[in-house]
C-alpha cells in the first residue's frame, strides 16, 4: 500500500525528539549554544539513536541535546509550529505532541510560559495548515514527585485551551505507578486526560498498575502485557489504547527485531492498537515510515488499515467536533 497519501492520526509523538536538525543549528547559532558539531550530518549522528541502541535509558540520552535549543518562547513556537508543518505535509489529520514542561524552565522560563509557546505554535499550525492538534504534558519519572504536582497545577489553566492529558514518561522502574498516584489523581479530578508509558522495557505488570493505581485510557507502547495475562486482560476487557511506535520500540529494545513485534497479534486478536512515531528525530522517522514497516512486515490490508485509524480516532484526546472531522477525512 501506498501510504504517504493516507490521511494519518497521531497521539504519541514528543517534541523535544522531533525537533527539525537545522532548526537545531539555526537556534544553537542565533542564541549562542555550543553545539558538537555544527554539521548536520555529524548532528544527526549524535541526535539518532541506532537501531542497535542497547536500552531505552540509552535512547533517552539523545534528548539532551535538542531540549538545550528549546529553552526560550520562541523556540518552543517554532519547534511545535515546524512540527506540525512537517506532520500536516504527509498528510497527518490530528496530531497530539507531549513534553515535560519542566525540561524547557533552565533559562528562566516558568511552566505557564513553556506551555502558552507550545500552545501557540500549535495554533499558528493549525491556520496555516489542514491539521489539528492537542497537547499532552508529560511528567518525567526520573524527577521528584513534587515535579508532577508542579506540573499538573499550572497546566490546569490551559485544560480546553490546548491541553487535554497528563503522561509519565523517562526511565521505566518496576512499580514506578504507587509513587505518581497522587498528582495523577488530583490532575484526573482537574479534568487531565491520562496516558501513561508502561511496559516497554519489560515489565507487564507496570500496565497493569497504571490501569489500576493511575487510570491511564491509553498506555504508550504496553510491549511487554505479551508476556503478563493479567495485564493483557485487562488491557483487551477495558479497551485500553497501545500507542505502539514500531521504529522506537526497537531502538529502545522493547522488541529486539521488528519481526517480533506483537502489533499485529495484539490487533488481529481485538486489542486497539495505533501506529505513531514516538520521536521524529531521535528515531529517524515519520508517520509514513511507521505504517509502512508495520505494511512491509505484516501486509497490512486496508481494512487493518481503517480500523487502526478509526481507533486513533476514536481513542483521542479531542473533543467530539474535531473526531468527527477526523473520521470525515478518511
Ligand atoms: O519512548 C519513550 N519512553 C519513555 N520516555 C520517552 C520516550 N521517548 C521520549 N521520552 C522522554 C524523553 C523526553 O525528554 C521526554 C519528554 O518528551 O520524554
Ligand atoms: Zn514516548
Amino acid at each position: 500500500m501506498n501510504l504517504l497519501n493516507e490521511p494519518k492520526i497521531e497521539l504519541h509523538c514528543h517534541l523535544d525528539g522531533s525537533v527539525r536538525v537545522e532548526t537545531i543549528i539555526d537556534i544553537a547559532e542565533k542564541e549562542g549554544i555550543p553545539l558538537p558539531t555544527v554539521d548536520k550530518e555529524e548532528l544527526e549522528k549524535e541526535l539518532i539513536a541506532p537501531s542497535e541502541c542497547p536500552s531505552l535509558d540509552e535512547y533517552l540520552k539523545r534528548f539532551s541535546l535538542p531540549n538545550k535549543v528549546m529553552q526560550s518562547k520562541e523556540s518552543l513556537k517554532r519547534i511545535t509550529f515546524e512540527l506540525f508543518e512537517d506532520a500536516a505535509r504527509e498528510n497527518v489529520k490530528y496530531l497530539e505532541v507531549r513534553f515535560g514542561p519542566l525540561l524547557h524552565t533552565l533559562k528562566g522560563l516558568d511552566i505557564e510560559e513553556v506551555i502558552q509557546s507550545v500552545i501557540d505554535g500549535m495554533r499558528d499550525a493549525e491556520n496555516r495548515y489542514e491539521i489539528k492538534g492537542n497537547i499532552i504534558l508529560s511528567c518525567l519519572r526520573s524527577m521528584p514527585v513534587e515535579g508532577a504536582f508542579d506540573v499538573v497545577e499550572k497546566g490546569k489553566k490551559f485544560l480546553g485551551k490546548g491541553v487535554v492529558a497528563i503522561d509519565l514518561c523517562a526511565s521505566e522502574d518496576e512499580g514506578f505507578s504507587k509513587r505518581f498516584v497522587e498528582p495523577i489523581t488530583l490532575a484526573k479530578e482537574y479534568g487531565y486526560r491520562v496516558t501513561i508509558h508502561a511496559g516497554e522495557t519489560g515489565s507487564g505488570k507496570n500496565v497493569l498498575e497504571a490501569i489500576e493505581l493511575l487510570g491511564a485510557e491509553r498506555i504508550g507502547h504496553g510491549i511487554y502485557i505479551k508476556d503478563y495475562d493479567a495485564a493483557y486482560k485487562k488491557v483487551k476487557e477495558n479497551q485500553i489504547v497501545l500507542e505502539i511506535c514500531p521504529t522506537s520500540n526497537v531502538q529502545t529494545k522493547a522488541v529486539n527485531l521488528f519481526s517480533e513485534h506483537p502489533i499485529y497479534k495484539f490487533h488481529e486478536d481485538g486489542i486497539k492498537v495505533t501506529i505513531n512515531t514516538d520521536n521524529r528525530t531521535v528515531s529517524d522517522t515519520t508517520m509514513s515510515k511507521e505504517i509502512d514497516l508495520v505494511d512491509d512486515e505484516f501486509n497490512l490490508s486496508k481494512e487493518d488499515y481503517r480500523q487502526i485509524y478509526i481507533n486513533s480516532v476514536e481513542a483521542s484526546f479531542a473533543d467530539q467536533e474535531t473526531k468527527e472531522w477526523c473520521l470525515a477525512q478518511y
